[in-house]
């Protein structure tokens, strides 16, 4: 994909992390990467790594065969009627946007593009983002070759459009809080005696753990903690606080919330 343009319109928390995840996955030339915000300084550390980064999405959509659309939701309308007149039909354009489905975005386009909503999350910018992909328009290898750009950058699978709103919760709402949790444990962990610092490093690294247990083995969480808990152990003491205190109907009526603020 060497002699193929990326443009990212939304430099933003997510776009600006879209853009350090292609930078460090070496998918595209650099200066094949373009990125545009208002406030071009915030940029600065994209543009020291090669990026080409501005404020003109007109002309960063004429420059690009992937467009990345990554403005908040009340600025997209205005941002698709901005670049219609650079899109053509051989440009792809990427909505990672929440909350607009693809047939909202397809109604403001001047033409039939092929058109592909994706739901990273934030640990893209280190090549470990969870994407759901959905598309409209595009032929099985417009999908590959997004879903590969995608793939590495973390991991990937294709959904369908009528989940999106789940994908955008568990997925990239989700980071938030799986940080949520280690923050927490690590604040337990100062309770019982260790420096912020250590605290952090060992909560952290259990969730990796735990993660990789299950992706790597695809195993089911619970054989996993059977493994853990010990008959009359602390395990199995800890757990049952936590599941009296709420722990997972929390966790799943948080999950609610969230899904039902995107309704
Ligand atoms: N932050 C996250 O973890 C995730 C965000 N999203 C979606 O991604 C989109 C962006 O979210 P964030 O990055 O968090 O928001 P953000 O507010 O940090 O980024 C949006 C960026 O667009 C820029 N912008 C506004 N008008 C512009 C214009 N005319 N031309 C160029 N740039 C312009 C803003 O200056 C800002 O930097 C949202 O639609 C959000 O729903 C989706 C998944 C995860
Ligand atoms: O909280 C939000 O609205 C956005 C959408 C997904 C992540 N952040």
């Amino acid at each position: 994909m060497k002699d193929t343009s990326i443009s990212i319109i939304g430099g933003g928390n997510l776009g600006s992390s879209i853009a350090s995840g292609l930078l460090a996955s070496g998918i595209f030339s650099h200066q094949k990467i373009h990125i545009t915000r208002r406030n071009l300084e915030k940029l600065q550390n994209l543009a020291d790594q090669g990026a080409v980064t501005g404020n003109n999405n007109v002309w960063a959509v004429e420059n690009a065969d992937i467009v990345i659309l990554a403005v908040k939701p009340f600025k997209l309308m205005e941002i698709l009627q901005e670049i219609s007149p650079a899109l053509t039909k051989d440009k792809i354009i990427v909505s990672v946007v929440s909350g607009v489905g693809i047939q909202e975005i397809e109604e403001a386009l001047p033409m039939q593009i092929p058109l592909f909503r994706a739901m990273p999350n934030t640990a893209i910018s280190i090549k470990e983002s969870m994407t759901c992909i959905s598309s409209l328009n595009a032929t099985k290898a417009q999908e590959e070759a997004v879903m590969n750009i995608f793939n590495q950058l973390g991991k990937v699978v294709k959904i369908g459009e009528e989940h999106m709103d789940a994908a955008t919760v568990l997925g990239a709402c989700g980071i938030a809080y799986a940080l949520r949790f280690i923050r927490a444990a690590s604040q337990g962990g100062i309770e019982i005696g260790f420096s912020a610092e250590v605290s952090q490093l060992i909560a952290s690294q259990t969730v990796m753990g735990a993660a990789k247990l299950l992706l790597e083995q695809g195993k089911h969480p619970e054989e996993e903690i059977d493994k853990v808990t010990t008959p009359k152990g602390c395990t199995i003491a800890g757990l049952n606080e936590m599941e009296f205190q709420g722990f997972s109907s929390s966790l799943v009526r948080g999950i609610l919330a969230s899904y039902e603020k995107l309704q």
